[in-house]
């Protein structure tokens, strides 16, 4: 049986790639279950290890991805029906796919679409721009997130989340809406829903430590370069 969502929450990305510290599925579900203990409502997993790893550690839903460098293609979120097929198989809830209109993505994910939901399994729309979470919905994505804002060359670069996206698709789409992408604080968290997200995705704020620790000491390391600079220390 998959499991089904609360209305609205905070779900924690807990993925670590393999040049990371913490990567490895035992440490992803240690994560998974803090996020449970902490209230998270859903739990965002990459490869088939650790899905399997942390539906076995936690009572909330998983949403699953794959993430695969595919030579030649910049999809790398669930590109292909294999790895739809393998995460189902790992047993997530949901399963979230790039549904950016790159390299005719949107004309090829609907047969990846129908296969998730014949499977008793959901689908979030990882997009990057209002039309492209449009489409998605219209296709028949059951959450749309604005996971991929910032990360194709044609939506905004910018250090916060992408909050003015997730305000248009929240006016314009009829199924709920994820805010994910560089959420670093609480109040960007509430602001998100105060815009109307259904959702809140945290990853690196929550589950990456060398992140975390790097924004510390990068900020450290100005305040103190600024003061030498001024003379004053
Ligand atoms: C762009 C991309 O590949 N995003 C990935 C999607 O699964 C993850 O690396 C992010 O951690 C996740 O989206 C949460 O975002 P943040 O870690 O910024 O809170």
């Amino acid at each position: 049986m998959r499991r089904t969502f609360q209305k609205s929450g905070l779900i924690v990305s807990c993925q670590a790639l393999p040049d990371e510290p913490l990567h490895g599925a035992e440490m992803m579900k240690r994560m998974a279950v803090a996020a449970e203990q902490g209230g998270a409502v859903g739990i965002r997993a990459n490869g088939t290890q650790d899905i399997r790893a942390i539906k076995e550690a936690v009572e909330v839903p998983v949403i699953g991805i794959i993430k695969r460098d595919i030579p030649g293609s910049a999809v790398y979120i669930t590109p292909e029906m294999e790895d739809v097929r393998a995460i189902l198989e790992a047993g997530a809830d949901i399963v979230a796919l790039d549904m950016t209109d790159r390299e005719g993505r949107l004309s090829k994910v609907k047969e990846m679409i129908d296969f998730i939901h014949a499977a008793g399994a959901k689908v979030m729309a990882d997009i990057s721009v209002l039309e492209e979470g449009m489409a998605a919905e219209r296709l028949g994505s059951d959450i749309i997130s604005t996971t991929l804002s910032g990360y194709t060359p044609y939506s905004p670069r910018q250090a916060g989340p992408d909050l003015e996206l997730v305000k248009k698709l929240t006016e314009k789409v009829p199924v709920p809406v994820a805010a994910e992408g560089r959420i670093w604080s609480e109040r960007e968290a509430v602001q998100a829903m105060r815009l109307g997200a259904s959702y809140v995705v945290v990853g690196a704020a929550i589950t990456r430590p060398h992140v975390i620790t790097k924004r510390y000491a990068e900020r450290m390391d100005e305040w103190l370069r600024n003061k030498l600079r001024a003379g004053n220390w």
